[in-house]
């Protein structure tokens, strides 16, 4: 199956009536695996109602969104949370982290939400901490951390239980520019590496240097854009 994500005029309009929002219309998308595709677009612009979509936490008004050649947009909730807790992982620009557990307990409660037997936590927690650069600061609490930090724990958190799949929203939003350079280039090892597909939203011109393919969003509709 070629495409980790597919979209077939996919639209969302938010309300009803004079007050309707059509926050997408028409989109069509396909993600090879392995890739890592930004959407840019202004604020307003749709793209984190699509990222939603594409993650399954949100359903489509019309159209079609497939993950891994399932349609996922009108599936039974309970299905969609298991194919998004064992095939996805999600990053936030505020990283989400839970401030009385160390970077190694954020990851492990990851782990719980998801299938992974209990005997392989551990190894999956070293492994996971390893990639991102973090071993040093597995018994390291959020607050004892830099942000940069911070976003590697998310994103350890968001692997450990090794999706096809990362979403990010924002990733380096809250992140100094040089930071958010490291932050970028952890992204593209882990497509090198780990041969994962990413899909986030940015603004940030150093996140589009690691892209693959940038698609720009513009009042709820979809464009490939020129790589800069
Ligand atoms: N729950 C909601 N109810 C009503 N309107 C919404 C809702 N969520 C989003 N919208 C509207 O849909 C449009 C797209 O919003 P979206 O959050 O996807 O934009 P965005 O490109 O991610 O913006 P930003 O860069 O500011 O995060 C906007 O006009 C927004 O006001």
């Amino acid at each position: 199956m070629p495409f980790i994500t597919e979209t077939k005029d996919l639209g969302r309009i938010f309300g009803s009536g004079s007050a309707a929002v059509h926050a997408l219309q028409g989109i069509d998308l396909q993600v090879e695996k392995g890739k890592l595709l930004v959407l840019r677009g202004r604020s307003g612009s749709g793209k984190t109602t699509l990222l939603n979509l594409l993650g399954g936490l949100d359903r489509p008004t019309s159209g079609e969104v497939y993950f891994q050649g399932t349609e996922i947009g009108r599936l039974p909730n309970r299905n969609r949370t298991k194919i998004r807790r064992q095939g996805m992982g999600f990053i936030f620009q505020s990283f989400g982290l839970f401030p009385l557990m160390s970077a190694a307990e954020n990851v492990e409660f990851g782990l719980r939400l998801s299938k992974v037997a209990a005997r392989e936590w551990k190894t999956r927690i070293n492994e996971s901490l390893e990639l991102v650069g973090l071993s040093k600061r597995a018994h390291h609490r959020p607050y004892e951390m830099s942000g940069g930090e911070q976003q590697r724990c998310a994103i350890a958190r968001a692997v450990a239980h090794r999706p096809q799949l990362l979403l990010a929203d924002e990733p380096t939003a809250e992140l100094d520019s040089k930071t958010g350079r490291k932050i970028s280039r952890v992204f593209r090892k882990l497509v090198e590496e780990e041969g994962m597909s990413i899909i986030m939203t940015t603004h940030d011109p150093s996140v589009m240097e690691v892209a693959d393919i940038v698609y720009e969003l513009e009042d709820g509709t979809i464009r490939q854009s020129m790589l800069a």
